[in-house]
């Protein structure tokens, strides 16, 4: 607690405190007498100098620049990184993993407590969830999505920072494998060959304006690698630029220059897509990128989610099958099943199994991964969740054991009505939103469903990022 006011704090420039705790995104702040001051980069307890007069405000919330560390904490540790002061896409990286995995449980238990309902003292044990052994350095992400920026001679290529103008480049991004930095640098060096330079969706907007003709423009490119030589390129273009800028982009122009570079120098398993919105033209390469997860011949499409780290996802998906406890006479539900992958790893253990989905590619590649895994027994339904659980209730269908695994946003009370309807009494949840995991925990608390058991997985090391996993269970 600092007792200065932020109009105070703001008028001083330069400042002098101490971090109080750590925020939503793994950012210290201290609590001032009218407001919060946050700090990328700190650690509780710790004495920083900081910079606020360049800060963003957000409220009653300003973030300063940290400037230099009076006192640090004994866990801060050289985050093995060059650019970390100025990237922040690793929240994390500068502090000890035995912090780093505190700061997860921490989260699992404050969310659970401010959103299921459950004080911290009467809640079940939380476990860490982890890569065996970890230590900082270790690079785990498969995939990146580079923002494209163009200046008048040359480009970049990288992560937008909210502490310096230009992008970060991601070529020696130490959060990425090998073999993804290997396609990222392959991709900048397509790039630098260019004659004519693509735009990107800056100048595009300029054109948009002054009302001149808008050509094809970069977003992003989308790379994602899980072993040498083996991944998939896809050039996003901004949406702007009208209903046929990929027929455009890819026969005419500097993006047409660049695919057919990129053509040249990828290696033959690595497929190269040009895409804008939903709309995608798949150029060379495969179609489908297997994925070495959980022990399973995984194949992906441009379209489906797929993880982003396999050696935490694995730890995942290994402590899931444990706390589900699966028997051969089970019926089970995935709920969020995306690829498939939760509900073939149970379909081997299990009487017979149906996953649920809204996206329909994922669902036909759920059907083809199932088939490549002989998961003969199961079987999947495209749907919302509300839609599909009521359809398997209305078929009288029955399961005894479910996993539910969203995106960012609850299910809601009615979705989550029909598990008990399905005759459900077992169910894992796996939250990479912990607020929101935390609020449908607290639904199904009120209907009747005890939570036993608590995690806090850490899928994405050295960032903020919490998978709260839960398990239920219903008399
Ligand atoms: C984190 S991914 C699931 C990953 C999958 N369980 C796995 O282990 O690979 C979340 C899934 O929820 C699906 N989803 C998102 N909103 C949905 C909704 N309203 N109804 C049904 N499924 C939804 C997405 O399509 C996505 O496949």
């Amino acid at each position: 607690m600092d007792e200065r006011t932020l109009e105070q704090i703001i008028a001083q420039g330069t400042v002098d405190v101490v971090i109080d705790d750590y925020g939503f995104t793994g950012e210290g702040y201290v609590r001032l007498a009218d407001g919060w001051l946050s700090v990328h980069g700190t650690l509780p307890g710790e004495k920083v100098r900081v910079r606020v007069d360049v800060g963003e405000e957000h409220g009653r919330r300003i973030f300063g620049i940290l400037e230099q560390v009076l006192d640090a904490s004994p866990e801060r540790r050289d985050p093995l990184c060059a650019r970390d002061a100025v990237c922040r896409g690793c929240q994390l990286r500068h502090v000890t993993v035995n912090e780093e995995l505190g700061y997860h449980v921490r989260t699992v238990r404050e969310v659970i407590e401010k959103f299921a309902g459950v004080p911290e003292d009467e809640q079940p044990h939380c476990e860490i969830i982890t890569p065996q052994p970890i230590a900082r350095g270790d690079a785990f992400r498969i995939r990146s999505a580079l923002t494209y920026r163009r200046t008048d001679d040359t480009c970049e290529l990288g992560l937008n920072t909210p502490v310096q103008e230009a992008l970060v480049p991601m070529f020696d991004c130490p959060a990425l494998t090998t073999p993804v930095r290997r396609l990222v640098a392959t991709v900048r060096e397509a790039f630098m060959e260019l004659d004519e330079l693509p735009w990107d969706e800056a100048m595009a907007l300029r054109a948009r304006d002054e009302g001149a003709e808008i050509a094809p423009a970069i977003r992003t490119v989308s790379v994602a690698s899980p072993v040498i030589g083996r991944g998939f390129v896809d050039v996003r273009l901004s949406e702007i630029a009208g209903e046929d800028v990929l027929e455009r982009a890819i026969t005419e122009g500097p993006v047409a220059a660049l695919v057919a570079r990129l053509e040249e120098m990828l290696p033959d398993e690595v497929g190269l897509a040009v895409s804008v919105g939903e709309r995608r033209a798949h150029l060379s390469g495969p179609e489908r990128l297997l994925l070495p997860i959980a022990g399973l011949k995984i194949e992906v499409g441009y379209e489906d989610w797929f993880p982003a780290t396999i050696a935490p996802s694995d730890a995942l998906y290994d402590a899931l099958l444990e706390l589900l406890d699966l028997r051969e006479d089970d019926a089970f539900l995935d709920v969020g099943t995306g690829i498939g992958t939760i509900a073939i790893l149970a379909a081997k253990r299990v009487e017979r199994v149906v996953g649920v989905d809204i996206n329909r590619s994922s669902v036909s590649t759920a059907e083809l991964n199932a088939v490549a895994n002989e998961a003969t027994n199961a079987e999947f339904v495209v749907g919302g969740w509300e839609n599909a659980l009521r359809k398997l209730t209305l078929d009288g269908q029955r399961f005894t054991a479910a996993s539910i695994n969203p995106m960012r946003e609850p299910l809601g009370k009615r979705a989550l009505t029909y598990l008990k309807a399905l005759g459900v009494r077992r169910l894992v949840y796996l939250g990479p939103s912990p607020a929101s995991a935390a609020k449908d925990i607290g639904e199904l608390r009120q209907m009747g469903w005890k939570l036993d058991h608590l995690a806090a997985a850490n899928i994405h090391p050295a960032t903020y990022h919490t998978m709260l996993v839960a398990r239920l269970t219903l008399d």
